[in-house]
């Protein structure tokens, strides 16, 4: 499925990864948990090949969709917690409440925003240093999205690597440290946000060195790079999805612009 697929996560950060449907966003996803194994190549964390029983209790995956037993959630955590040594009960009490979930509802019977809210606490509580989460805010309600966002920014102090696919950036804008991009079954952009912010810019204008221009609602903005000399009416923060869009068409404008500045050009 993929063409030439290397890629490096770095520990601590909190990945987006963006592509459209089909890319195999999940599909990478599932063969990082040990669900899939590669027809070729190697997938390692922490110098370990994923996918054996060691790495397991290190990983926890959220799926975009799934089937729970018919077992209460304090039932289920009680049962999955000895298989992550660094399981916290503390942590998982704490995540549930702040989600507003019911522990002694059996989970079969919950909605399919509360099944993934369960499933994000249970993730979170484990402590494993790798959090695999597909499209965590999908179906949830603005409340949770915004409760998993604080969730989340507490994971950012714990040096874990999250590593997200969502086609909802902007929902996860704020915590996001990092931006991967897979277009036509490649990875085309892999950069760290606090690089990004300091080299590209958003124009409320069109401007003659904008890498893409589209409207967004409505009003036409450009991505530019950020130390242009002549003043520009730019601002601050990078919607991610503009440069998601800016990726997949500009690909080469943006990906030589940026590799240029990482050689030192
Ligand atoms: N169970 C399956 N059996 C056969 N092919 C599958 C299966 N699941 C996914 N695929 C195929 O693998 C490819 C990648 O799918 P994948 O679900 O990883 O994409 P994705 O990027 O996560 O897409 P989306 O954004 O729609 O969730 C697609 O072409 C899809 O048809």
């Amino acid at each position: 499925m993929y063409k030439n697929l290397h890629i490096t996560f770095t520990q601590g950060e909190i990945y987006g990864l963006m592509g459209q449907n089909g890319e195999g966003k999940s599909t990478l996803l599932k063969l990082m948990a040990g669900l899939l194994s590669p027809n070729q190549g190697q997938i390692k964390w922490n110098n370990h090949l994923l996918g054996g029983r060691d790495s397991l209790q290190d990983l926890f995956f959220l799926p975009e969709e799934t089937e729970l037993p018919p077992t209460s959630l304090r039932k289920y955590a009680s049962l999955l917690a000895p298989l992550y040594p660094h399981f916290s009960m503390s942590y998982f009490n704490h995540a549930c409440s702040a989600f507003a979930l019911e522990i002694k509802k059996p989970m079969h019977k919950m909605s399919f925003g509360q099944k993934k809210k369960s499933l994000i606490a249970l993730g979170l509580a484990t402590q494993t240093s790798l959090l695999l989460l597909d499209e965590p805010t999908n179906g949830l309600d603005v409340q949770s999205k915004s409760t998993l966002r604080s969730l989340l920014v507490e994971e950012k102090r714990n040096n874990r690597t999250i590593i997200i696919s969502t086609h909802q950036a902007r929902d996860l804008q704020e915590i996001i440290t990092a931006l991967s991009i897979m277009h036509n079954n490649s990875l085309i952009f892999h950069y760290p946000l606090d690089f990004l912010q300091a080299n590209l810019t958003m124009s409320l204008d069109g401007h003659d060195q904008s890498f893409y221009t589209a409207p967004i609602g409505g009003i036409k903005q450009s991505l530019i790079p950020r130390n242009l000399p002549e003043p520009t009416s730019s601002d601050e923060s990078l919607d991610l999805e503009f440069i998601y869009l800016a990726a997949i068409h500009e690909q080469n404008k943006l990906n030589n612009y940026l590799s240029t500045i990482i050689k030192g050009g």
